[in-house]
């Protein structure tokens, strides 16, 4: 489990730490880990040329600690100091000591740069670079240097994830002590690029539940439901699909699809679409009724192609796990929603979710962490928040929010919804609950889209096929 904490945490627990160490010691750490994770990426440090972008915080004191280091080891380290009189004092010594150089011109050095150190700010930045660091800021993103983020990018949001100025994009990003939520989540997890973690004794004094956390293969692994010597169909469980209409009948089939790769012991769908099912997937039990009609499920899904046909209620009546996605989605009534004994999981995209809070597409796609969140609330049931990084959140707050690390934009395709929202319900019957269904789910979903993409379009179809392969890659 890759697991992220909000800044306060962060520096709760580095005061600690703090409290038992020598004075400057933790920056000490940092700066180490930095400059060794630099040095990785460089190759050879001897002859190299480094530029130093350096705050006037902590920020701006690693990255001239880590410079002095490279300094040390050969390399022609020029800073740029944004506000050159609140430089970090200690940091700047040292850099000095150790034969680095304040540059004269900052456009000169960063064009010549093999490597950048962004220390501009860490977690104690807000709202977007500041004027005077957007030129410099443009000019290391412009030249044909590695830009390396310290600690995170200078400009994103820590905690939320939203970028609400100019942020400078890396390369990659060294983070200290703890993944921060703006690591992980979207738009400020696309400034990272890769993302090294380094240790400097924080994780004894973090707590044990952090903000946020993103699955990984052994995770997901254990999640998963494996039948047993005593599993039948039925104790597997039957999910049941609620999708499709005369004018959309694939999502019926792509619903189905994803279900019948979800690890339910079978599945039920009930609508119009139930040739086309059939057509396709022979295995599936169809029926033509009403939903309540259709035979025991222990999990149902609604909403995929559904258009305005009804339905909808009925389904939220029953006292087994509902997923509502798409169509089911439209004018959902919290209060119903609510007052369910059942679990809820409700699969919106960003549009869907705009339309539910009352705001615009672009705002839920800027604070996508703020906007699961009260979804949820609001709701009183679990939200995936679909998107370029998928989000899973419980009412309440109970838990943390679940970040998938696997999506990719190829998934941004016509009916890759309707896969997932089958596949997470077959979990859903399967016994998970709603947010390991929803994580595990989109988790699948984005390494099956890789599998079925490889460099190319792929199409919802070939997501479900190849769900199969995700499955025996999550294992291996
Ligand atoms: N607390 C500690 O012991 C440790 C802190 N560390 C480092 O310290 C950083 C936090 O340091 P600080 O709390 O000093 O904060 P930062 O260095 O992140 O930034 C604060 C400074 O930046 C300015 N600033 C704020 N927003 C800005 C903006 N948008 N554009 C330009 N300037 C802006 C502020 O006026 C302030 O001077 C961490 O990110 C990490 O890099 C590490 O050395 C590990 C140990
Ligand atoms: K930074």
């Amino acid at each position: 489990m890759r697991i992220a904490y909000r800044v306060e945490t962060v520096r709760a627990a580095e005061q600690e730490l703090i409290a038992r160490l020598p004075d400057g010691a933790l920056m000490q750490r940092a700066a180490a880990g930095l400059a060794a994770a630099t040095a990785g990426m460089l190759g050879r440090v001897y002859g190299a040329r480094v530029v130093v972008l350096a705050g006037s915080g902590d920020n701006g004191g690693d990255a001239l600690y880590a410079g002095a280091r490279l300094a040390r080891r050969g390399a022609g380290v020029s800073a740029v100091l944004l506000a050159p009189d609140r430089a970090h004092p200690d940091g700047l010594a040292a850099f000095l000591r150790a034969g680095g150089r304040v540059a004269d011109d900052p456009y000169d050095v960063l064009a010549a740069a093999d490597l950048v150190l962004d220390g501009i700010t860490g977690i104690g930045g807000h709202g977007g670079l500041r004027p005077d660091a957007v030129p410099v800021a443009r000019a290391a993103r412009g030249s044909n240097a590695l830009v390396v983020a310290v600690d995170l990018p200078s400009g994103i949001e820590a905690d939320s994830g939203e970028v609400l100025g100019e942020a400078l994009h890396a390369d990659a990003t060294v983070t200290f002590g703890a993944y921060k939520p703006g690591l992980l989540v979207d738009p400020a997890h696309a400034y990272t690029g890769a993302v090294r973690l380094v240790d400097i004794g924080l994780e004894p004094h973090l707590p044990s539940v952090p903000d946020c956390e993103a699955l990984q293969h052994a995770d997901v692994a254990q999640l998963l439901p494996v039948p047993t010597g005593e599993s039948d169909k039925y104790r597997r469980g039957v999910v049941g699909i609620v999708a499709g209409s005369a004018r959309y009948p694939g999502a019926a089939v792509l619903a189905v699809a994803g279900a019948l790769h979800g690890g339910a012991g079978a599945v039920r769908y009930v609508g119009p679409a139930a040739d086309d099912v059939i057509a396709r997937f022979p295995e599936t039990l169809v029926s033509a009724g009403p939903p309540a009609k259709a035979g025991r499920v222990q999990a149902w899904v609604v909403g995929p192609g559904l258009g305005d046909a009804p339905g909808v209620e009925e389904v939220l009546a029953a006292d087994v796990p509902v997923l509502v996605d798409a169509d089911g989605l439209r004018g959902l009534d919290p209060a119903v929603v609510r007052d369910r004994a059942a679990p809820t999981l409700l699969t919106p995209h960003a549009g869907e979710a705009a339309a539910l809070l009352g705001v615009s597409r672009a705002e839920v796609e800027s604070a996508r962490l703020r906007s699961v969140r009260e979804l949820a609330d609001r709701y009183g049931a679990t939200v995936l928040l679909k998107g370029s990084t998928t989000l899973v959140a419980d009412p309440g707050g109970r838990a943390p929010v679940r970040v998938n690390p696997t999506g990719t934009s190829w998934l941004a395709t016509a009916g890759s919804g309707d896969v997932l929202s089958g596949l997470a319900g077959s979990l859903l019957a399967a016994g998970l609950t709603a947010r390991d269904a929803g994580s595990v789910a989109a988790y699948l979903h984005g390494l099956s889209a890789r599998h079925a993409a490889n460099g190319a379009p792929l199409t919802a179809s070939s997501v479900a096929s190849s769900l199969t392969n995700a499955w025996r890659d999550v294992y291996a």
